[in-house]
């Protein structure tokens, strides 16, 4: 008992100690007891919980591992701030300043890769009564939520080896660069990929344009038996009928006038793996028939040729056409149709998976910072607006949008006047129409109150240009208007 005594005083003493210093976390070997220490923080980055330790003014001077990988955000971003500074830099996007409480406390809190966080804060009292530091421990709600369907039964349909191994599968995708999958949606999209990838059937996958249709078809190729087999990918749309056959099926020297040599179809190239028919409703009914025939007979002819080639192919089709409706007007072939839709997998919208959109935006900046050696990161108002937005042209628009605003946006911080216009002005409707407030409507005073204020404020600066002019039309002093702006966050320039 003396003993824990002792080790606790000095882990007390230590973390005082080590709250001074910014490295705290690489320091430790220098000091008095660093053996326990170092064990202590050994273990501790074993946890699976994150966990935080924080001074009595609320500066981080601890985290474990665990954080770093829950909220995909380095742990030198976060070790040294307080909650204050980290939700100005924009690391947090909601305030978690009231864990600093004299009681135990539990908030949910947002960082700027998209995850949900639950935060339980502790406070650790000094013999005087004085909170000494806090202790807070740190977990993806979405994992929490996902405890909680295992332990109400909610998906005990599929055998308990299985499972296990989806969810290696799922995490071994998700631990790759280059697909983002944080909505429940897409999570459901990328279970159902991972279920029919191994077994050998043709797939269907539609969605609006823009979607990652071709993403989720390659993740297919890449998670089945073919996977050393060839990929191959035709986009029906984008050549002439024509030319889209010859290239499909090949020919043989002299099949046509030009013809001197012969030439493999894709059908062929893409033997024993799979192969990609983008834009499968843009294919000519003449060719729908040509291939149904060699899916059938699983063999193809070249143009000119005599010969049958055997083939063995998967098919996967691709489109963001009513295929069932194209089939009903007799513009798709019904046969193809039922060949080619074994299995359908509906991509949803970005604007019906919000959650993605801003792991998705920080996946881009990352991904086109490297590519233009620039470092340039969002204001929290421009993250508002980007999940605001409906993004019509889904994930593509998104990304040609930050591309647009890498190469473009002067100075390391993306604002919102570097924002397109479209976009922009959403998110400053959507705060005017805030204010249409109607009788027996919910909206309490204090959002009333401030959604007043920040447009007051914003058409002021707006007005006026700068912060003491905007402070004397409005009657309130210059600190007054600083602190509010700090507050809404507005940012002007
Ligand atoms: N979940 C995702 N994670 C990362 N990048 C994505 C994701 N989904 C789509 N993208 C990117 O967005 C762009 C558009 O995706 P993709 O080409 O797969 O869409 P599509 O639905 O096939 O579009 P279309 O119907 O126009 O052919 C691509 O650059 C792709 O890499």
């Amino acid at each position: 008992m003396s003993q824990y005594k002792n080790i606790k005083h000095m882990f007390v003493d230590k973390l005082h100690l080590l709250a001074e210093d910014e490295n705290a976390r690489y320091s430790l070997h220098k000091s008095e007891g660093e053996n326990i220490l170092r064990l202590f923080f050994h273990i501790m980055d074993y946890s699976f919980d994150g966990y935080l330790l924080s001074d009595c003014r609320g500066r981080v001077f601890y985290a474990n591992k665990a954080v770093e990988r829950i909220s995909r955000i380095p742990l030198e971003e976060i070790i040294g701030k307080t909650a204050k500074e980290m939700l100005e830099e924009g690391i947090t996007l909601t305030n978690s300043t009231k864990i600093l409480d004299k009681e135990p406390l539990s908030i949910t809190q947002k960082v700027k890769t998209g995850v949900e966080v639950l935060i339980t804060s502790v406070p650790v009292y000094d013999e005087n009564g004085g909170v000494s530091f806090y202790v807070a421990n740190y977990r993806e709600m979405s994992e929490l939520n996902k405890l909680k369907d295992i332990v109400n039964g909610g998906i005990k349909k599929y055998p308990e080896a299985f499972l296990t191994e989806l969810k290696e599968l799922r995490n071994k995708l998700l631990e790759t660069d280059d697909i983002i999958v944080r909505s429940a949606k897409m999570k459901k999209v990328l279970e159902s990929v991972l279920k029919v990838a191994p077994v050998d059937v043709n797939v269907l996958v539609t969605g609006e344009s823009g979607v990652g249709k071709e993403i989720i078809a390659k993740l297919i190729h890449k998670y089945s038996s073919r996977k050393s087999g060839p990929y191959v990918q035709i986009n029906c749309g984008a050549i002439p009928g024509s030319l889209l056959e010859s290239e499909l099926f090949g020919y043989e020297k002299g099949a046509f006038s030009g013809a001197q040599k012969g030439k493999m179809g894709l059908l062929e190239v893409a033997n024993k793996g799979t192969i990609l028919f983008d834009e499968i409703g843009d294919l000519p009914l003449g060719l729908q028939v040509k291939i149904l025939r060699a899916i059938e007979n699983k063999e193809v002819y070249r143009l000119g040729g005599v010969k049958p080639i055997k083939l063995d192919l998967r098919i996967i089709a691709a489109t963001h056409k009513e295929l069932q409706a194209m089939v009903e007007a007799e513009t798709f072939r019904k046969d193809l149709f039922y060949r080619l839709h074994v299995v359908n997998l509906k991509i949803p919208s970005l604007k019906e998976r919000k959650d993605d959109i801003i792991p998705l935006a920080y996946h881009f900046i990352k991904t086109f910072n490297e590519k233009y050696k620039t470092n340039k990161v969002f204001t929290p108002e421009v993250c508002n607006a980007l999940e605001g937005y409906e993004w019509p042209g889904n994930v593509r628009e998104l990304q040609n949008t930050i591309e647009n605003m890498v190469i473009f946006n002067e100075g390391p911080v993306i604002k919102m006047r570097c924002l397109p216009q479209h976009i922009s002005r959403i998110s400053h409707d959507k705060d005017n129409n805030d204010l249409q407030f109607e009788e027996g409507s919910d909206i309490s005073l204090k959002k009333a109150v401030e959604t007043v204020e920040k447009r007051l404020i914003s058409s002021a600066m707006k007005q006026h240009k700068t912060v003491r002019r905007a402070a004397t039309s409005l009657g309130v002093t210059h600190s007054t208007v600083i602190r509010k702006i700090k507050r809404y966050k507005l940012d002007f320039d």
